[in-house]
């Protein structure tokens, strides 16, 4: 590979290893959209194999298991869950907390050597290992008990329509007749677990960060509570007919996953065979990361980057600077996230229920003023604030009222 000065593309080689990180979007679109065919493999996750990962979709290499892709927005298991004691919610904690604290996918010694996870993990730079063992239990039951517990609910004859209900039919009627199957039960626990996980974890840590930045810039919450009051009122909660017309909302989240992409460095793709970019020569195998993180800071396409301010993307005339909508958050071609409507509409309606409902403000020090503070983060894989103390308050009784009423319908 040979680079062009000043160019939009880093590359390197470490023991064979060949790596490119893309820093623009026009390198991202152009590799990772519009020749997306190229670029649709993954590396392999040696250290997330050893963590118990390896039948997860998000890892799987490019080939004919793509089929699940398709179908695993439908809902995983037709289980529920109870109350804030349930079992299975302590299992997604674990799970959230092994991944996001993983460190970037495809960075470990064992995915570089994969042989490196035979040695010793005692040995001072197997850090990794011993976290990957240590986690394993965590991924192995949430692949494997939530699956048990949908087989059991089937064979009961009381399994709703779900994810692993409809597939596991198909799986029986095919051994019935003696039809070969395209997937296996590795496959089908596999494609599940991803909904829980990639589902459950992402969108709970964007709800955090709504929050935090609702909380650090108390106009913009102003601002999105006088759209919500006069596209809504004040006594109801907002409902699905209402997203479409909560522009400003909308922004907020916008600026939300531009200011802090959960993925910095996205998942990686790996190219499938060798091409050219800018005369630039990218072998077949090279690991490719968007740097979506430099992407969303960049000063020549957002003023300011550092600041929270969604009115950047209006256009000058309404008072804003008619800057693009960020892309890449959700990763980019064959392999965006499959979930993004689906995490956009959940956090659409999340986010207009507390603007509706509840003031959120900084904490209450000593002196029972709101007391600003630095949140703390965490940057190991993911880039997610941890636990942090807030002060809310309702905003309307009858908001209120409504979103007890709606608590309640769910609990009965
Ligand atoms: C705010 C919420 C979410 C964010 C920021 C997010 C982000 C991402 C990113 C960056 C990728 C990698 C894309 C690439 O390699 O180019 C990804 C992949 C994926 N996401 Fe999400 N995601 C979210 C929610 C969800 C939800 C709700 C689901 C499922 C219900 C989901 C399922 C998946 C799956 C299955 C993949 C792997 C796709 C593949 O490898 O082909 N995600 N997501």
């Amino acid at each position: 590979m040979r680079p062009t000065k000043g160019s939009d593309v880093l590359f390197f080689h470490t023991f064979g290893t060949k790596w490119i990180v893309l820093h623009s979007f026009s390198s991202a679109t152009e590799l990772l959209e519009r020749r997306g065919s190229l670029y649709a493999d993954r590396p392999r996750f040696v250290m997330f194999e050893e963590m118990g990962w390896a039948p997860t979709l998000t890892w799987l290499r490019w080939g004919p298991r793509r089929f699940s892709v398709a179908i695993v927005l439908k809902i995983a298991y037709g289980l529920d869950v109870d109350g804030p004691q349930s079992p299975w919610i302590k299992l997604a904690e674990d799970s959230s907390e092994a991944v996001g604290k993983s460190g970037a996918p495809a960075s470990s010694i064992m995915d570089r050597f994969p042989a490196a996870r035979y040695l010793p993990s005692w040995l001072p730079f197997m850090e990794r290992l011993r976290y990957a063992r240590t986690w394993r239990p965590a991924i192995e039951a949430i692949t494997r008990l939530p699956f048990d517990a949908a087989i059991k609910l089937m064979n009961a004859e009381k399994a709703e329509e779900s994810f692993v209900q409809s597939r596991m039919k198909i799986w029986f009627e095919n051994s019935r007749q003696g039809c070969p199957n395209r997937f296996s039960l590795e496959d089908i626990k596999g494609a599940a677990a991803t909904i829980l996980i990639a589902g459950n974890d992402t969108t709970a840590a964007t709800v955090m960060l709504l929050v935090l930045y609702l909380m650090q810039n108390q106009e913009v919450q102003r601002k999105a509570q006088e759209e919500i009051e006069r596209i809504v009122g004040k006594h109801r909660l907002p409902s699905w007919n209402d997203i479409p017309k909560l522009r400003y909302t909308n922004l907020v989240l916008q600026e939300t996953y531009r200011i802090n992409p959960l993925s910095p460095l996205g998942i990686p793709h790996a190219s499938i065979a060798d091409d050219v970019y800018n005369g630039m020569f990218i072998p077949k195998g090279t690991i490719v990361y968007p740097n979506v993180w430099a992407m969303m800071h960049d000063p020549k396409v957002y003023s300011d980057p550092f600041r929270f301010w969604p009115d950047r993307y209006l256009p000058k005339e309404e008072g804003g600077n008619g800057e693009p909508l960020p892309i890449g958050h959700f990763g980019f071609g064959r392999r965006i996230c499959i979930g993004k409507y689906l995490a956009e509409n959940s956090l659409l309606i999340i986010l207009a229920t507390m603007l509706a409902t509840m003031n959120i403000d900084w904490p209450l020090g000593p002196d029972g003023q709101p007391t600003p503070f630095e949140p703390e983060w965490s940057f190991r894989g993911q880039a997610i604030v941890l636990p942090f103390g807030i002060s809310i308050t309702s905003r309307s009784e009858k908001a209120m009222a409504a979103l007890n009423e709606e608590i309640d319908a769910l609990q009965t």
